[in-house]
């Protein structure tokens, strides 16, 4: 069998594609996996900020009309890129396990924490929901946009005389830059996007073969954070113009979710958190991105 692993030609993107690849060779060694690097949209226009040209799809778009019309038969994404629903033809095949889903910070040598800073220090990062919380931890920080990959924001930190820059843990440990990290900022500070650290794998709804080999590799941990915290985005109907952030934590049979919320300026930035239960995690997403949507509307008032 021949199986061509469609990806976007990003380092990062080409990491975590050959290290899926790697875990089902560990399972089916006799498999053979092509990888096709495909230009995406988001590619191609590096230079715009994130924030104003929007649209999650923006990645996986170009993929996906290849996964559907045959031209490869498996697409491997960063979970927190994905949009909320898929086209008709696909879906997720089960979920591998997850990197730390944390934020890190990556400071000029002189600093080793976030309290270490001085006042009005320089931080990059394109995303608000880490300028906000950042913002609210430490309201002197000058915090500026960047984007680019890992590589090129962490360049800039040089370039654009920065003190530091804000990147998903993930990202930077796959990419074997853990040398490069000053701090995890603790989930309580910064609520992690929803799903980050996790990866999709999208194949087609009708691929029962491939759906079935790559459940060999599903965490199930991983898939009920995510369903959680994906149900809390989908409930939000968000897009990346505003802050939201969410986790769940697993305990036993309990989980706790932990949602965050706020405007497009930071006025208003809401943190809730919900308990449930391991067998309703779509359920729990939903209903608390109902409470924080209702506790936004109050706001003030
Ligand atoms: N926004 C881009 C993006 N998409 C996925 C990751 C890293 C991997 C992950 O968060 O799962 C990154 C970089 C970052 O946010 O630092």
């Amino acid at each position: 069998m021949n199986i061509k692993v469609g990806t976007r030609g990003s380092k990062l993107a080409l990491i975590q594609t050959n290290w899926v690849i790697d875990v089902l060779k560990q399972r089916y060694p006799e498999i053979d996996f092509e990888v096709k690097v495909i230009k995406t949209k988001g590619d191609i226009i590096q230079h715009i900020s994130l924030d104003k040209i929007g649209d999650k799809g923006l990645f996986v778009k170009e993929i996906e009309k290849q996964l559907i019309e045959g031209e490869i038969d498996m697409a491997v994404h960063s979970m927190k890129d994905m949009p909320s629903y898929l086209p008709d033809e696909l879906k997720f095949a089960s979920i591998p396990e997850r990197e730390d889903p944390r934020d890190v910070l990556i400071l000029k040598k002189e600093y080793k924490s976030l309290e270490d800073l001085p006042k009005g220090a320089k931080i990059g990062t394109g995303s608000k929901r880490r300028k906000f919380q950042l913002l609210k931890y430490r309201p002197d920080l000058n915090v500026v946009p960047i984007r680019g990959n890992i590589d090129t924001r962490i360049r800039k930190i040089e370039e654009e005389n920065l003190d530091g820059i804000v990147l998903a843990a993930a990202g930077v440990l796959r990419a074997n830059l853990k040398h490069r990290i000053s701090c995890y900022l603790p989930i309580e500070v910064v609520i992690p996007a929803p799903a980050q650290g996790a990866l999709a794998i999208e194949i087609r709804k009708d691929d029962v073969e491939l759906e079935k080999l790559i459940d060999s590799i599903r965490d199930e941990n991983t898939e009920l954070q995510v369903a959680a915290e994906r149900a809390f985005l989908e409930g939000i109907e968000g897009s990346c113009h505003i802050p939201i952030g969410a986790y769940c934590n697993i305990d036993g049979e309990s989980i706790k979710l932990t949602g965050l919320f706020g405007d497009e300026d930071g006025e208003r930035l809401i943190v809730k958190s919900i308990d449930g239960d391991i067998y309703n995690p779509r359920e729990l997403g939903l209903k608390l991105s109902k409470v924080i949507l209702e506790e936004y509307e109050n706001y003030g008032r």
